[in-house]
């Protein structure tokens, strides 16, 4: 079983997901325009019949935009989409050199995004090219609360993101943006979050998130973590346990609004951030991987920088459901925070399951 991943400059991919109509192909007509998306190609996936997105896409000479014709991505065109990224290399390549450095997929807004995340992740023939860069969610300010009480996607979108745009800020009451500002903050506390109105958004702020390598450059990893999104307040029991685990759910407003929110919205969606001053088993691996064998839709998304023990370096983790990322090695510690911190984002999973989890890889010589 592999451990690690070794990764030669593949492919960085951008998955941008996001409701119905919540402004993807508004963000993508805005950046496209911009110098960082130059060598990026584009693939746009409508579902239906006839494919209309990529026409709405103003071209720009540096970029291609394709489509990948009719049928969701997740579903029933999964194969086509290693199919086309598989072709990509040598259909968009001139005197044997490739067009572009960088792809971004934008998904239909039906799309459950775990599938083509798996896909992404796990399958050989993309992995030996590509990297997934990146998630990026577009959340509609204006309808959005509406749009997760409904759609179970539309929340998956939400949990998985790394990287959350906040859409229609100017149709949006002060009070309804609190009110879903609130709400995310239990279903996805620590992922990046930008206002964009109109599609205006420096495309920088969505590349280059290099979430599944670390090969060019340290990952931003204290950034991506956030482990402070997860601490407790002052008014929220759990905190601190006996053994350095931490875990709650964040809030920027005040403790009595937040419980609020979450009784109105029970998303049941809950993220769970452990932490532990000892090294992890050399085995987390396997025992994660089974773990997420049996409970693999119910755990959305694990990401987690650890401390393996005999190894010097930092490890990042990544799982989405049952598919765990080989561990990838990160060139050094960024500060004398030398703790493992992982964080699960589940659905219907109690916090006590969570923790026998995180303490099945903690090793028993280090349990108190
Ligand atoms: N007022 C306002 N309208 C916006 C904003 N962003 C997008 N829109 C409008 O919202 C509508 C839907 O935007 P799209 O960019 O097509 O949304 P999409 O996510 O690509 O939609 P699908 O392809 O159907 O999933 C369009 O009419 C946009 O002009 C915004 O920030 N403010």
């Amino acid at each position: 079983m592999t451990l690690t991943s070794p990764t030669p400059s593949l492919i960085p991919v951008t998955l941008l997901t996001g409701y119905l109509g919540s402004g993807k192909t508004t963000i993508l007509n805005h950046i496209m325009q911009q110098a960082a998306m130059a060598d990026t190609l584009v693939i746009i996936n409508e579902f239906g019949e006839i494919a209309l997105d990529h026409l709405m896409v103003v071209h720009s000479t540096d970029n291609v935009v394709m489509e990948m014709g009719s049928g969701c991505l997740c579903c029933t065109i999964r194969s086509d989409l290693v199919k086309t990224l598989q072709d990509l290399t040598w259909r968009f390549a001139r005197n044997g050199k490739r067009q572009f450095h960088r792809t971004l997929i934008e998904t239909t807004g039906l799309a459950d995004p775990a599938p083509i995340i798996h896909t992404l992740m796990a399958d050989p023939k993309i992995t030996n090219h590509y990297r997934l860069d990146g998630i990026v969610a577009t959340i509609d300010m204006a309808t959005g609360n509406h749009t997760l009480s409904t759609y179970q996607e539309a929340i998956k979108q939400a949990a998985i993101a790394d990287c959350l745009l906040l859409t229609k800020t100017d149709l949006a009451t002060s009070q309804h943006k609190a009110g879903l500002l609130q709400r995310l903050n239990v279903i996805n506390p620590a992922a990046t979050r930008w206002q964009v109105v109109h599609g205006q958004i420096e495309a920088e702020k969505l590349l280059d998130l290099r979430l599944f390598s670390t090969q060019e450059k340290t990952p931003d990893v204290e950034h991506w973590l956030r482990e402070e999104a997860y601490l407790a307040d002052a008014t929220h029991k759990p905190g601190h346990d006996a053994q350095g685990h931490t875990e709650d759910h964040h809030s920027h407003e005040s403790h009595n609004d937040h419980l609020h929110d979450i009784n109105r919205h029970d998303d049941h969606i809950r993220a769970y951030c452990f932490t532990t001053e000892q090294p992890v088993s050399k085995h987390i691996y396997p025992i994660l991987l089974d773990l997420l064998f049996y409970m693999g839709s119910n755990i959305l998304r694990i990401k987690g920088i650890v401390n393996i023990e005999g190894n010097d370096g930092p490890m990042a983790l990544h799982g989405v459901q049952h598919i765990l990322h080989p561990l990838i090695p990160l060139p050094a510690w960024t500060s004398e925070d030398r703790r493992s911190k992982i964080v699960f984002i589940t659905r219907d999973v109690e916090r006590e399951t969570v923790e026998k989890i995180f303490k099945s890889i903690t090793p028993v010589a280090n349990r108190n």
